[in-house]
């Protein structure tokens, strides 16, 4: 298990270091758009998940949609702090 925070430095070393087998370095290079269509994939299957699927697999979704969402923020260079900062 780990949390958001945790995640996010671990990806962030991720695109770093680039390392072969990583899906993350794959979906960065993919670009913004693809990671965004990602990102819409991801929220309406919490959607559905939530309404038709039960708790535990709306919670799998969610942190689908969320790993995609930090995904995004590599790529455009948004820091946790950046987002915090909304909150
Ligand atoms: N938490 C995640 C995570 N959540 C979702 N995903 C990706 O998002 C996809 C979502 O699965 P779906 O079943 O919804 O999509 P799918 O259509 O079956 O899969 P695709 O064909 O779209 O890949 C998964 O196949 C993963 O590619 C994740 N990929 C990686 N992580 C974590 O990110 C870290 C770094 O991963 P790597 O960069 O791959 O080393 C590791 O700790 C991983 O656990």
């Amino acid at each position: 298990m780990k949390t958001f925070d945790q995640l996010f430095a671990e990806l962030t070393l991720k695109a770093q270091e680039r390392p072969a087998d990583s899906g993350t370095v794959r979906e960065l290079d993919a670009g913004v758009h693809q990671i965004g269509k990602k990102i819409v994939e991801e929220a309406a299957e919490v959607w559905m998940a939530a309404e038709h699927e039960g708790d535990e697999r709306t919670a799998e979704e969610i942190s689908q949609l969320l790993y995609h969402l930090q995904v995004l923020m590599l790529a455009r260079n948004i820091t946790l702090e950046d987002v915090y900062a909304h909150l």
